[in-house]
């Protein structure tokens, strides 16, 4: 976004114009979502306090009864100018009454180091007692490349993200404390490979699909049946044509349409895994961590057909991931939530970056799951996808989207429609579900998308 805005500068849009647009954009929200109530606008020392006090004229121009509070003053730029354009009083920030509507204007992606505790706290109390909240671009203590909580306040309606949305809308703590996220165009175009996630579309079986084509799935069960079951029950749900479970006893329990294999040693894994039929591999879920689950691991690994690595299959990796991996013939996905990834490669820097890095060093699409799920390809693409329902951190929910990968890949699709049907099932599964309840679900929000 820095560098769109000096692009912007640099085709001949002056700072002025791009803070005009900026702070129009924002006051009509406040407008929309303030309803005609008195408004307290809160500028800070940089642009983002620029970008307020253009707020706070809009709105005053419009007949909105205005105050403005700030803590230090823009020295120089158009948000100087703009401050000095504010010929009203200007209250400070220790000092100033709640009013019921507020607009955080204090830090935007400038923001360097935690807020001092005295702002924290005013403007947490300044935000709890209005009724409308909105904030410019970013709330005020949310770092910007990160999301990592600097001290901003909870309970803000609504941010206005001016050009582009920033990993902070997305990611961390800027998930719960961004509320509502309104993109507004100000006419700045960031050129970027990073996306947050859509809907996908997808097609139905053509005349002459069967049921190789669709996808042929293997997940391969360990010590823990009844979490390879779920992920070969997803893959049959995700649109799968065939799924085999391969076990290491005679399964049970799992639909009758599940095709079941006793695999009881190293090659007779290897011989399943060698037919060229199969779009995808499950491995982890249920897997265990002994001896025979490392040496299935291994055999699964070895073999030239795309794989998907989940769970204990990625604690068995640990630290040995990216050299393990990078050797592989055929495409890997890994699904690790936080702990199995920091198990696995450093985490350094903000969840995308850190994703982007493991997928690079690894050859692999890493799935980096959690409330602010980051899928990264080696290749360098990103999708982030936000705000699945919090009901998902029951136990299972993370097999079912293993084999729901696996199927979506195996049918040619991507990571990516995974993981948007994962969290659209867990939608239309209400409150409280079970990790079966959301296979349920699964085939109902694939209807969504065709
Ligand atoms: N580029 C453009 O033209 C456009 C940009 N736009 C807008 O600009 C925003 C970015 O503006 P920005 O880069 O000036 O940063 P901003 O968020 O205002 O904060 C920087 C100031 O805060 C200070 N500071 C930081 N942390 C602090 C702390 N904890 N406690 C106290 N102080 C702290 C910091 O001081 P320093 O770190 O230098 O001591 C500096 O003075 C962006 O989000 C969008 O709203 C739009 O108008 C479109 C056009
Ligand atoms: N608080 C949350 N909000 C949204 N999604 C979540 C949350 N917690 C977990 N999830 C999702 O639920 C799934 C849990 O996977 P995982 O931790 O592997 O569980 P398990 O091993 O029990 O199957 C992941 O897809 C993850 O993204
Ligand atoms: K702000």
């Amino acid at each position: 976004m820095r560098a769109a805005e000096q692009r912007c500068f640099g085709a001949g849009v002056s700072q002025s114009e791009l803070m005009e647009r900026a702070s129009l954009a924002v006051a009509r929200e406040v407008a929309r979502l303030g309803a005609g109530q008195p408004v307290l606008v809160l500028a800070g020392p940089g642009n983002n306090g620029g970008d307020a006090y253009g707020v706070a004229r809009f709105l005053r121009d419009w007949g909105h009864d205005v105050a403005v509070a700030s803590i230090g003053r823009p020295a120089s730029g158009a948000a100087a100018e703009n401050a000095a354009a504010w010929h009203d009083e200007v209250e400070s920030l220790e000092q100033v009454s709640p009013r019921p509507v507020l607009v955080d204007g204090l830090f935007g992606t400038g923001m360097s180091r935690a807020l001092d505790a005295p702002v924290a706290a005013q403007l947490a109390r300044l935000v709890a007692a209005a009724s409308v909240s909105v904030a410019i671009d970013l709330p005020s203590g949310i770092e910007t490349d990160t999301g990592l909580d600097l001290g901003a306040p909870g309970g803000i309606t609504a941010t206005v993200a001016l050009g582009a949305l920033k990993p902070a809308h997305l990611l961390g703590a800027g998930l719960s404390k961004c509320g509502h996220v309104l993109l507004a165009d100000i006419g700045v175009e960031a050129a970027t490979e990073w996306r947050s996630i859509a809907r996908p579309r997808l097609e139905a079986p053509g005349p002459q699909a069967h049921k190789y084509g669709r996808g042929l799935v293997v997940v391969v069960a360990g010590s823990m049946a009844g979490a390879s079951r779920l992920a070969a029950r997803a893959a049959l749900h995700g649109g799968a044509g065939y799924v085999i479970l391969a076990a290491p006893e005679p399964a049970s329990g799992a639909p009758d349409a599940i095709v079941h294999r006793t695999i009881d040693g190293r090659d007779a894994l290897a011989e399943l895994l060698a037919d060229p039929r199969i779009g995808a591999v499950v491995i982890g879920p249920g897997l265990g961590r002994d001896e025979a689950a490392m040496n299935r691991l291994e055999v699964a690994i070895g073999c030239e057909r795309d794989l998907v690595i989940d769970g204990d299959a990625l604690s068995l990796l640990g630290k040995t991931a990216a050299e393990r991996l990078g050797t592989r013939k055929a495409s890997t996905l890994l699904t690790p939530h936080s702990g199995e990834f920091a198990r696995m490669f450093e985490a350094a820097g903000s969840k995308i970056e850190a994703t982007l890095a493991a997928a690079k060093s690894s050859g692999a699409t890493v799935i980096h799951k959690g409330a602010d799920t980051v899928i990264a390809s080696a290749g360098g693409k990103v999708v982030v996808a936000s705000a699945a329902p919090s009901w998902l951190s029951t136990a299972g929910t993370g097999d079912v989207l293993a084999g729901l990968v696996a199927a979506r890949h195996a049918a040619g699709g991507s990571a990516d429609e995974a993981v948007w049907l994962h969290s659209r099932a867990a939608r239309r599964a209400g409150p409280a579900f079970a990790a079966d309840d959301l296979i349920a679900q699964i085939p109902a929000a694939m209807g969504e998308c065709l």
